[in-house]
Formats: structure tokens, sequence, C-alpha cells
């Protein structure tokens, strides 16, 4: 195909494919690039985008809308400086009230499922410590770019608890299956450059713009590629993961319920939680 040809194409397709996006994301930053008409979204709930009901309710949103509108692509930031996300927000999981949990956490495997298996490509551009939570949204996209000095990683164990076993699989598509029993049960958290080495992350960036940039010349791998032989293969990888949950949702539920509402998981998380408390003051 000339390539004039082809940009003729793209154009209309992009012209008949403008997402829309509700204006009303009050922890999100949705902005689509004129030039290749990526999605990037960006988290945007400070201090450090933990993510509660609200948050992951809405990026489930935004995942639809691009689903929906066919995107040809997204890209997942932070508005931080320094935080990409922290993880799920511990005070959800903190003396819960039972129906609120359930519904935080039918959010997050909606959010795991919409995006691990999103039929568009995906990109994350880490520009901040990405723990636990952090950590699986940003190995649920394809390609990662982290700026360096930061930490990246599940650890769970570290607060007492246990990354469930699609957090484990999602790492499991990621880094090997030794590396990532030893992070996991050490509850390791990556340097940038700790993560690159081991395949955690593709590509180091220097600051948000180069992650940026980075991970904008990822979707160009895509331009001669038919969308549905990528999304199909996409979900040959990745698909029996998400059937696995979607068979055991419930049951997933009520087993975190069950575990996070333990005295000793409580009191672990208390723990946990001052000592996060405890940081701050000693710093000042
Ligand atoms: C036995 C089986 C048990 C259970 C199984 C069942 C379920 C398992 C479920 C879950 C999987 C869990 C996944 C998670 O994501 S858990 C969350 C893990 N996150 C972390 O460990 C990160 C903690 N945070 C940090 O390390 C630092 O805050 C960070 C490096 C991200 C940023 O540091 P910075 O110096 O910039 O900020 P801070 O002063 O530390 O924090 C500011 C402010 O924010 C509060 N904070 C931090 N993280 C969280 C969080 N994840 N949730 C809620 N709140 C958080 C922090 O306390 C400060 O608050 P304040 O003092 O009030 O300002």
């Amino acid at each position: 195909m000339m390539a004039s040809t082809r940009s003729l194409l793209r154009t209309k397709s992009l012209i008949s494919n403008l997402p829309r996006f509700s204006s009303n994301y009050k922890c999100l930053d949705v902005s689509v690039n004129n030039d290749n008409n990526i999605t990037t979204v960006t988290l945007k709930r400070p201090p450090v985008n933990s993510l509660n009901l609200d948050l992951l309710s809405e990026i489930s949103d935004v995942l639809t809308d691009l689903k929906k509108s066919k995107s040809p692509g997204m890209i997942l930031t932070s508005s931080s400086d320094k935080v990409f996300t922290a993880g799920l927000d511990i005070m959800e999981m903190h003396k819960p009230d039972p129906e609120r949990f359930k519904q935080f956490w039918y959010a997050l495997q909606d959010v795991w499922m919409k995006l691990y298996g999103s039929p568009f490509p995906t990109a994350a551009a880490i520009n901040g410590h990405a723990p636990a939570g952090g950590c699986l949204l940003a190995m649920c996209c394809e390609y990662r770019v982290m700026v360096q000095n930061f930490n990246i990683g599940l650890n769970e164990t570290q607060l007492g608890i246990v990354a469930p076993i699609w957090f484990i699989k999602t790492m499991l598509n990621t880094i090997s299956i030794r590396d990532t029993e030893l992070a996991l049960t050490t509850g390791r958290l990556f340097k940038t450059d700790e993560a690159l080495a081991v395949g955690l992350i593709d590509e180091m960036a220097t600051d948000k713009a180069d992650a940026l940039k980075k991970a904008n010349a990822f979707f160009e791998r895509f331009e001669m590629i038919p969308p549905i032989a990528r999304a199909y293969t996409k979900d040959s990888l990745r698909g029996s993961d998400i059937e696995d949950l979607k068979k055991n949702r419930e049951k997933d539920i009520q087993t975190t319920l069950s575990l996070i509402t333990q005295p000793k998981v409580q009191q672990g998380l208390e723990f946990y939680l001052a000592l996060l408390k405890n940081k701050k003051e000693s710093a000042a």
C-alpha cells in the first residue's frame, strides 16, 4: 500500500472513531494525542494515587469507553512526580465495611479484566513508585517504560497479605517463574534498573517526558498490523487467565473478604499504616 493511501486510511479511521470521554472524571485526566490518536490516562488522586473504589470505578469506565471507540492505544501514567500509584488504598482494607469491600474488590477485578484483556495496545509510563496494585496496573499493560530511581514490585507479603492468584499470573506473564517466586515470597520492590534487568519493565526513562515519548513510540510497532490479528493474539495469550477469574469471581471476593478481616491481618495492616505515618514524623 502506498504511504499516502495508508495515511489517508488512518486519518479516516481516526475521524470516525474519535473517542468521546466524560469530562466528569474526578481522579483522572484523559487526553488524546492529535498525532497518533493514542489516549493518555493520567491518574490524579493526590497524594499517592491510592486505588480506592472511586478511582477504580473511573479507570473501569475509561477502559470501557476506549474499547467502544476502538481506540488505537492507551498510555497509563500519573500526575504525581514521585508516585505512579501506591497500590490499593489501605483504608479500603482496614476495618472494612463488608458491602463496601465487595464493591471495591469487584471494581478491582473489573479493572484487571478490562486492562489485562484490552483489545487495544497499552503502555505504562511509570513516572514514580509502583508498589503492589501499582505494579499490577503496570504489568497489565503490554509495555512498560519507567523513570529511573523509583521502586516497583508486588510487596504484599511485607504487609502480611497475599497477592491473589490473578496478580501472580500477571507477574508470570511478565517475568520468569523463578523470579516471580523469589519476588513474591520476599515482597521485593525492584529499583528501576533492577526491574529492567529482570524484564519487569521494558525501557528506562530519564523523566516523565522521556517516558511518554518512549511509550508513544511503542505504538508505531502496530501501524502495519491489522488490529483484529493483534487482539486475537493477545487474547490467546491472556484470555484463559481472565476466564479463570470470571468463573471464580464471587469466590474470589468472599475469600478475600474473609482473609482480610482476620484479626491478625488487620493487626498487620495497622502496623504497616503506623510505619507509613512514623516515616513522615521522623522525616519532619
Ligand atoms: C493472609 C492473607 C491476607 C490477605 C489476602 C487478601 C487480600 C490481599 C489483597 C491485596 C492485595 C493488595 C494490594 C495493594 O496494593 S496493598 C497497598 C500496598 N502499597 C504499599 O505498600 C505502598 C505504601 N506506600 C508507600 O510506600 C509510600 O507512601 C510511597 C513510596 C508510595 C510514597 O511515599 P511518599 O513519601 O511520597 O508519601 P507518604 O508520606 O508515604 O504517603 C503520603 C500519604 O499517603 C498515605 N498512603 C501511602 N500509601 C497508601 C496506600 N496504599 N493506601 C492508603 N494510604 C496510603 C500515607 O499514609 C500518607 O498519609 P498521611 O500521613 O495521612 O499524609
